[in-house]
């Protein structure tokens, strides 16, 4: 991040938020920004003391029930599946479409193809609804400008953004060599077809 822009860990920004919730530049916590376990919006204080009170009644019900010890930890809270997508589902989601889209580029991509790659792409620190995640993409683009000249350049240059991502989240960083068989091909031993 350069210096002077704000970021979602902020000192200030993020000064009362429970771990793992981000702020929005808006300065309120940002839902899409944040991974569904780690959201806990503070609720008004009658509705919290409802919700508390309603989590002690179906506490006791689930130690009635199931005979759980009252000083079991509880389940991490399970998500219905239509609820909106959080960072990370929307992450997968959104790296899936890239990744695979730039393994079916052509390898002669004519100047219409390179050009509507090229919107895509320069679409995407605009539109992308996680904020923060835009915002740091537009920056590494700056730095390292989109190669459409065919379908191994776009692979690579695509793999090594979100190698910039994983390596900013502290994860393993992706063999940039094994991009065909992760989204095209699939591994050698055929267990994908
Ligand atoms: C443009 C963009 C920016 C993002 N920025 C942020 C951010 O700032 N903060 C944040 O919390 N989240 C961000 N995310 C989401 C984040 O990258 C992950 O998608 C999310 O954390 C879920 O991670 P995951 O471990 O399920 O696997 P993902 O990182 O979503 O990867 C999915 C699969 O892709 C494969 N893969 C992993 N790395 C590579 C690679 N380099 N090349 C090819 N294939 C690979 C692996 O098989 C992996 O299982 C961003 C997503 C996008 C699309």
């Amino acid at each position: 991040m350069t210096s002077g822009t704000p970021s979602p860990t902020d000192a200030k920004a993020s000064k009362g938020l429970p771990p793992g919730m981000v702020m929005g530049p808006d300065g309120k916590p940002c839902k899409i920004c944040t991974a569904f376990r780690n959201w806990k919006p503070a609720a008004p204080s009658g509705q919290k003391q409802k919700t508390n009170r309603n989590a002690a009644i179906a506490g006791t019900m689930a130690t009635l029930a199931y005979g759980a010890s009252s000083d079991s930890p509880p389940d991490p809270p399970s998500r219905p599946d239509n609820c909106p997508p959080d960072v990370e589902q929307l992450g997968r989601a959104t790296w899936t479409f890239l990744h695979t889209t730039a393994a079916y580029y052509p390898d002669k991509p004519s100047p219409t193809q390179r050009a509507n790659m090229l919107n895509l792409l320069h679409s995407l620190p605009i539109l992308y609804p996680c904020s923060w995640c835009a915002l740091h993409l537009g920056q590494e683009m700056k730095v390292h400008p989109p190669d459409v000249s065919n379908r191994v350049r776009l692979s690579r240059w695509l793999c090594e953004r979100h190698n910039d991502v994983n390596v900013r989240l502290g994860k393993e960083v992706f063999d940039c060599a094994k991009t065909d068989e992760r989204w095209k091909d699939g591994p050698p031993d055929g267990s994908c077809d």
